[in-house]
């Protein structure tokens, strides 16, 4: 006999699909079925009697012979699903690696070896440590949200490790996530010779066929540790006992495009849904971890110094106000010759890749502009083109002018290339070591150059946000942090906040084993009031001083937003279509949900559409989310809906 099952397709539209299906089926398995004129592969969320639609199409296959997502994993993506008031079908699809849904066998290719050695380390935690890792332990039973609030260098890691390890002993498994790609190697290393036990990791820059590997061995059990970037939130994991979230104040957690979730805030709700605890480690929190402090729905732990007697590094400000050496003031030269001399490593942060940012005419101020977006394009002389980091389009640099025809075409600003010549113009015998997109975009290269630092030979490294955070650098002595004055004129309200986590994770990188380390910041802005609290490490102060602005404002975390974006070639759709919209959600009378806009967003235009965003925000986020469900119900009834693209962002952060 024939049953009807109900099947998730990853289709952007916020329904499922009823077929009819003739063989053995489970929730949770894959299906092969027809859609519209093609063959799709979608996932079974129930089984039924009867549909409320006649003439259903057949189950073409079953692909499966145990289900693919077990009923707990199902269930958290039913409820991300829900919040982000995102299609279901995109949901599964971003949760399941690509080779499963294209309908590939759900085989393991290679079982990765149980490491054969640990090594424990020569020390032991310090109190601190000891107390925090206590305090986690007393709550494995159950559902207890933790903020690991530790110093940088404070040994957070440690914190990880020993709880792991206590869990792993109870035969249960530990899902960690780290924010960026760059930290996984060096998490995997630390995790792997001390734990014993299968450590896999969940990432981008794996091949598919490992990537499906890992996926089934944090399914089936095998794996004690799953660590990843933000995407392994969704790995199934049927003993997961803990989960821990490093550096999670960080802004990578939040995906920024298609299905727009964020792992740190959805870890909550696993670890809820699993009963388990759960941790946030960071030396910089975020105001919405803090404010869940306040409100007693996350326990805050502290970690007050550094660990193995290290100190925080001295920090100082340079004004380059007034200065006319270029981007590396006398001083900052004059500090690095020294410790470089002395046999030791500095770090110089730039965050900006490239030669140099503006492109430009000193005789009549033309700059060389995108064709597609609103933005200057930057100059790389590697391969000496012009491009815009936010279309990748790319050009030869004009010779002569194109306004005055003039050729008086020069570039203006640095970016890591030109710093990097700058540097081995004043430092002709010392390695460069230059870390950004451009020079770790072939696979292994992050690691190969991370290897270099770590051998300890005396270099300069010139570090992005790639280096930011995380990274432990032994013979690391001075960071230099060269041009963070943008950051200071930024129009979003949480620019300040990010700022001071920027400076305080960069700092944290130097001095961080026996010898102090020196922190010097060059800035237009001296007198900025940040800078009272960077410069004592006094990140607390500072973020209980933003959490009171954003208290008497209203903002988040004291509210909540939702964004609506349009974007579309006719700039008057993607704006009428959002004045559309604005009618709706009124005509919806929710009176605590304040609308805001349409407004044109920073950059207005990318990639030859133009781009509007109406903004949501309640006290109440109950009600929010009541008014975008049924916003998303009549969606349909906007006459612009078809000419413009759309989408939902929940708890935006840009
Ligand atoms: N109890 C200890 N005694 C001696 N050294 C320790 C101890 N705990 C950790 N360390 C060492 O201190 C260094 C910093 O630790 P770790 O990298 O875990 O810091 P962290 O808190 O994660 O810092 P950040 O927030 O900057 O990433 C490491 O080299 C680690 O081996
Ligand atoms: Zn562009």
């Amino acid at each position: 006999m024939s049953s009807i099952v109900e099947v998730a397709i990853p289709v952007p539209l916020n329904k499922t699909f009823d077929y009819l299906c003739d063989n053995e089926v489970l929730v949770g398995m894959r299906v092969k079925v027809p859609f519209v004129r093609k063959k799709v592969i979608g996932i079974v969320l129930a089984i039924k009697n009867k549909s409320n639609f006649d003439k259903l199409r057949s189950v073409e296959e079953v692909l499966d012979k145990t289900p693919i997502l077990d009923k707990p994993t199902l269930n958290f993506l039913f409820w991300s699903a829900n919040y982000y008031h995102h299609p279901i079908g995109e949901v599964i699809s971003t949760a399941l690696p690509k080779n499963l849904r294209l309908g590939k066998e759900a085989n393991i290719k290679r079982i990765t070896s149980l490491p054969n050695k640990t090594q424990q380390p020569d020390f032991k935690p310090t109190d601190e440590q000891n107390i925090a890792i206590a305090q986690i332990l007393k709550s494995t039973h159950q559902y207890h949200a933790f903020l690991l609030h530790g110093v940088t260098g404070s040994g957070k890691t440690e914190v990880y490790l020993h709880t792991t390890q206590a869990m792993l002993d109870q035969g249960k498994q530990v899902l960690v996530l780290v924010p960026e790609i760059g930290l996984t190697p060096q998490m995997i290393i630390r995790f792997e010779s001390r734990l014993k036990t299968r450590v896999v990791a969940i990432h981008s820059q794996l091949n598919e066929t490992q990537k499906l590997d890992a996926y089934l061995m944090a399914k089936n059990g095998k794996a004690g540790v799953v660590l990843g970037t933000r995407s392994a939130i969704f790995a199934p994991m049927p003993n997961l006992g803990l989960i821990i979230i490093d550096e999670e104040h960080d802004n990578s957690f939040k995906q920024q495009s298609s299905f727009r979730y964020c792992a740190r805030d959805l870890s909550l709700i696993r670890a809820k849904q699993t009963n388990i605890p759960l941790v946030l480690g960071t030396a910089t929190p975020s105001l919405e971890s803090l404010k869940n402090v306040m409100d007693e729905k996350i326990t805050r732990i502290t970690l007050t110094k550094r660990a193995g007697g290290a100190t925080l590094p001295k920090v100082s400000l340079i004004d380059i106000r007034s200065n006319t050496d270029g981007v590396l003031s006398k001083m900052l030269v004059e500090k690095t010759k020294q410790y470089l001399s002395a046999g030791r490593q500095v770090m110089l942060f730039i965050n900006r890749r490239g030669y140099a940012p503006v492109y430009y005419c000193t005789q009549c101020g033309w700059k060389a502009r995108c064709d597609h977006c609103d933005s200057t394009m930057v100059y790389h002389r590697h391969i000496n083109r012009l491009k815009c980091h936010h279309c990748d389009d790319e050009k030869m640099p004009e010779h002569t002018c194109p306004d005055c025809c003039e050729q008086n075409l020069e570039v203006l600003g640095y970016g890591t290339e030109r710093l990097e010549e700058t540097l081995s113009s004043h430092f002709e015998d010392t390695p460069i070591i230059r870390i950004d997109r451009d020079t770790t975009r072939r696979k292994k290269a992050f690691a190969q150059h991370l290897e270099q630092i770590n051998a300890g030979e005396p270099c300069i490294i010139i570090g992005t946000q790639m280096l930011a955070k995380g990274h432990d650098f032994s013979n690391l002595a001075m960071v230099g942090i060269l041009d963070i004055d943008a950051g200071f004129l930024s129009l979003n309200f949480r620019a300040t906040e990010y700022l001071a986590q920027l400076l305080i994770q960069v700092s944290g990188r130097a001095g961080r084993h026996k010898e102090k380390g020196e922190v010097v910041i060059q800035t237009r802005y001296p007198e900025h009031p940040i800078f009272n609290f960077v410069l004592s490490s006094h990140y607390t102060q500072f973020a209980s001083q933003l959490l009171k602005q954003r208290l008497s404002a209203m903002m988040p975390p004291f509210s909540h937003q939702a964004l609506l974006c349009a974007n579309a070639k006719n700039k008057q759709n993607a704006e009428n279509f959002l004045h559309e919209a604005a009618v709706l959600l009124k005509s919806i009378q929710m009176d605590s949900v304040e609308i805001w806009g349409p407004v044109a967003n920073t950059i207005e235009k990318k990639s030859d559409y133009y781009y509007f965003n109406l903004y949501l925000q309640s006290n109440n986020r109950a009600t929010l989310h009541q008014i975008l469900s049924t916003f998303n119900q009549h969606i349909s009834t906007l006459k612009l809906k078809n000419k413009v693209r759309w989408y939902l962002d929940i708890d935006p952060i840009e």
